[in-house]
Formats: C-alpha cells, sequence, structure tokens
C-alpha cells in the first residue's frame, strides 16, 4: 500500500477506563476508500474505539492519524451512524439530508445540488418534503445515510446500523450501501457482530479479541460483487471468520 493512500492510520491505540484496560496496543491501516468491516465480540470496545476515533475519548496510548495528522474532527471530515440513530423530526427529508452541509456553511446552490444527488441515489427524490413521521423504517434509514454521505467524509463510520433490523431490509439497504459506496468512493469502516453481513460488505476484515482487546487476524476479501451468500466462495471465507471466533 502506497503511504499516500492510508486515510487512517491506528498507531499502538491502547485505551484504559481506570483499571480496566480495553483496548490493547492495536494498530493497523485503513486506505483511501477501503471498506472495512471490524468483527468483534460483545463489550471488546468497538464503540470505544469508534469515540477514540472521532475524539470523545482521549487514548491512554499510541495515537491515530487521519492523512498522516492526528485526527482532529474539527479538520477532519469524519461521518458518523450510530445504533440508535435517528433523524430530526421538525426537519423536511430533504433539510434533514441537507444538515450537515448547511453546518459547514456551504453555498445554498451547491446545498441543492448535493442533496439532490444523494436523495436520488437512496430513492428518496420523491419524498423531500415528507417529515420522518411520514416515513416507514427503511426510507428513514435511508435518509441518515444519505446525510452520512452527503457530507462527502473522509471517513464514515457505522456502528452496527443494521442490527435491528428484519433480514430482508437488512439485504437491500446493505446492497444501497455498496452502491453508495462504490459510487462515492467514501472509506468505510462498519461495526458489526454479524459475519455473513462482514463478508458481504468488506474488502478487509479485522478480527477482534476478548478484552483486553487486539487484532486477532486481518482478512483479505476478494470475492467478486455482486456477492452472493450461498456461493462455496462466500461461505468458504464465513467459515474462515467464523473459526477465528471459535476461540475467542
Ligand atoms: N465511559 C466509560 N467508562 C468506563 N468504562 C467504559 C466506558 N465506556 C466503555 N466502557 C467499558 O469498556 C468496555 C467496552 O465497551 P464498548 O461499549 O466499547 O464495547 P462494544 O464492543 O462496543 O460493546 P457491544 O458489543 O455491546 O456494542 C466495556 O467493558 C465497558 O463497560
Amino acid at each position: 500500500m502506497e503511504k499516500q493512500d492510508i486515510i487512517l492510520h491506528v498507531d499502538h491505540m491502547t485505551k484504559c477506563f481506570g483499571d480496566l484496560k480495553v483496548l490493547n496496543d492495536i494498530s493497523f491501516d485503513v486506505h483511501r476508500g477501503e471498506f472495512l468491516c471490524i468483527v468483534g465480540p460483545t463489550g471488546c470496545g468497538k464503540t470505544t474505539f469508534l469515540n477514540c476515533i472521532t475524539g470523545l475519548y482521549d487514548l491512554t496510548g499510541g495515537q491515530i492519524l487521519v492523512n498522516g495528522e492526528l485526527v482532529d474532527t474539527k479538520k477532519h471530515n469524519i461521518a458518523y451512524i450510530f445504533q440508535e440513530y435517528s433523524t430530526m423530526s421538525w426537519l423536511t427529508v430533504e433539510e434533514n439530508v441537507a444538515f450537515g452541509l448547511k453546518m459547514k456553511r456551504m453555498p445554498k446552490d451547491v446545498i441543492k445540488k448535493e442533496v439532490a444527488e444523494v436523495l436520488e441515489m437512496v430513492g428518496l427524490t420523491k419524498y423531500k418534503d415528507y417529515y420522518p413521521v411520514e416515513l416507514s423504517t427503511s426510507m428513514l434509514q435511508r435518509v441518515v445515510i444519505a446525510r452520512a454521505f452527503a457530507v462527502k467524509p473522509d471517513i464514515l463510520l457505522m456502528d452496527e446500523p443494521y442490527g435491528q433490523l428484519d433480514v430482508e431490509l437488512r439485504f437491500r439497504l446493505e446492497d444501497e450501501l455498496i452502491k453508495l459506496w462504490q459510487k462515492l468512493g467514501t472509506t468505510v469502516i462498519f461495526i458489526t457482530h454479524n459475519i455473513e453481513e462482514a463478508v458481504y460488505l468488506s474488502e478487509n476484515i479485522l478480527v477482534l479479541t476478548n478484552k483486553p482487546t487486539s487484532i486477532k487476524h486481518k482478512l483479505e476479501n476478494t470475492l467478486p460483487r455482486p456477492r452472493n451468500v450461498v456461493e462455496p466462495a462466500f461461505i468458504d471465507l464465513r467459515n474462515q471468520v467464523t473459526e477465528l471466533i471459535k476461540w475467542w
């Protein structure tokens, strides 16, 4: 990997809460435009890790660099989609998606154009004047995704975004996410407990250990897209990840 292609450099990251060591000397790189999935057991510190990247927590040791500089959310454009994410009920779909761009004080005509583009990509153009209360779950999910991609983040962090959804909707949203990622070239770090989801989405998978958490293994995922969960190569890779997880 060329050095200039590395957007995120996690360098000996350690995080303790008092006596509790959660993240233990973790190092890895993410290259620009990569789709990285992180799989780890419950409570191993996946959310803590994301909170360290967004600067909510200070590290106990090590450093996190974005484009070669210490991570700084004022300087770096990092978008974050939580488990319990939500829309702003008092704003229309269009206003929800425009929110981040307005915060960045972009010119009105640019905002209008960018928002229209991303609404088109997620199939919400017709619903731009609707309020969240008028939308189905799947449409709400699309609003949140559209809002995150609209700001053209350097890095998009996604923390189990589809954990609570039924399988069919999850599959559809995963496909849409892949399309947006491919079209916009955004760097995505996606946290999940779901091994099938990680194999379906990722270019690379980081498998974490239990606390104190370190990297158990990094797997490259070169399965061609579109992927099919019943194909032998897919099942093979899914089994490889499952094997790694069995030994936690
Ligand atoms: N602010 C905090 N103060 C003290 N301990 C914390 C704090 N935040 C997290 N922890 C502890 O750090 C550990 C990791 O928590 P974290 O929520 O990051 O795990 P996780 O992998 O995201 O969990 P899950 O799989 O349930 O989403 C837990 O033992 C938790 O109790």
